[in-house]
């Protein structure tokens, strides 16, 4: 492991959609390529309206989030590219709904050929997750109860950690057991996925202490830590996002191509 890809930086701004809707507000920035890069606050909104306004259920929205997440790892690390097989990648999942998306991830990816296990350390008690959570089990998915203590260990037991620990409603200091958690995925070589956000970056101004995924799935739209992700692959998914709502905050997402779910960003 180690080696990675330079950056891709610089593509031309705006080369999509730039100008429609209206601006909504002053706060948000565009990023690279034109899209713009939400604060939390705008992603929380973002997130509410869906619900309230537009009448999603959190289990609609999660599916489509978890499989964006996993097609997204399969067109970056197919099962061939994988020096094992079957392709073995550990899932950590956190205690919200970026861990659902976590959860729904790993079943897709085991429907896709590889060979996922999940640590789950802290499970709310709500049918959402333990339905996601049994639906996993019955699918043989194994659920690690202790998180394996040596980076080295997960190099040599797995090709690729998913991290769904934390998503765009992440504050303060990260609390146990998910700062050691973090602090073993620091020390890991093989790629890291990250589920929205790099778990532990603060959501609008990154870490650079923190875990340095070699992929970011950002879903709906990139948050503004997006902007301080160096890895190979930054990929938006979550396809569901109705024009109205992309118009009301701006987004200026990219088109995606023909029926997929997933887009790899510049
Ligand atoms: N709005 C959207 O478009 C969608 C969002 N989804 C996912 O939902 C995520 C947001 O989910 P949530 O709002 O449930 O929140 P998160 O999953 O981001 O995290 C909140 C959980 O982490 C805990 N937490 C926060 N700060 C912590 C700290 N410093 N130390 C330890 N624990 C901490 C909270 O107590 C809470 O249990 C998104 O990032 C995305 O992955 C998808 O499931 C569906 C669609
Ligand atoms: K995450």
């Amino acid at each position: 492991g180690g080696g990675r890809c330079p950056v891709r930086r610089g593509s031309p701004a705006g080369s999509w959609g730039a100008g429609r809707g209206r601006s909504s507000s002053a706060m948000q920035s565009p990023g690279r390529s034109g899209v713009t890069y939400l604060s939390q606050e705008e992603a929380q909104a973002i997130d509410q309206e869906l619900f309230t306004e537009y009448k999603f259920s959190v289990d609609q929205l999660m599916e489509l989030a978890g499989l964006s997440c996993a097609t997204a790892i399969a067109k970056a690390y197919p099962p061939s590219s994988f020096t094992k097989s079957p392709p073995a990648v550990l899932i950590v999942c956190g205690p919200g709904n970026n861990g659902g998306d976590g959860l729904v991830c790993a079943r897709h990816l085991k429907m896709f050929g590889y060979e996922p296990s999940v640590h789950y350390p802290k499970r709310p008690s709500k049918a959402l997750f333990e339905g996601l959570t049994t639906q996993c089990q019955k699918m043989d998915i194994p659920f690690l109860s202790e998180f394996p203590s040596e980076a080295m260990l997960i190099d040599e037991l797995y090709g690729l950690v998913v991290d769904a620990i934390f998503g765009f409603s992440f504050k303060g200091a990260v609390r146990e057991p998910f700062g050691s958690i973090l602090g073993t995925l620091e020390q890991v070589t093989v790629p890291i996925a990250s589920i929205d956000i790099p778990s532990g970056w603060d959501v609008e101004k990154g870490s650079p202490d923190g875990i340095q995924p070699d992929m970011l799935i950002s879903l709906t739209a990139p948050k503004k830590a997006a902007q301080h992700f160096a890895g190979r692959y930054h990929f938006l998914g979550g396809r569901f996002v109705p024009m109205a709502l992309q118009q009301k905050y701006s987004l200026n997402l990219p088109p995606y191509p023909e029926t997929d779910c997933v887009l790899q960003l510049p």
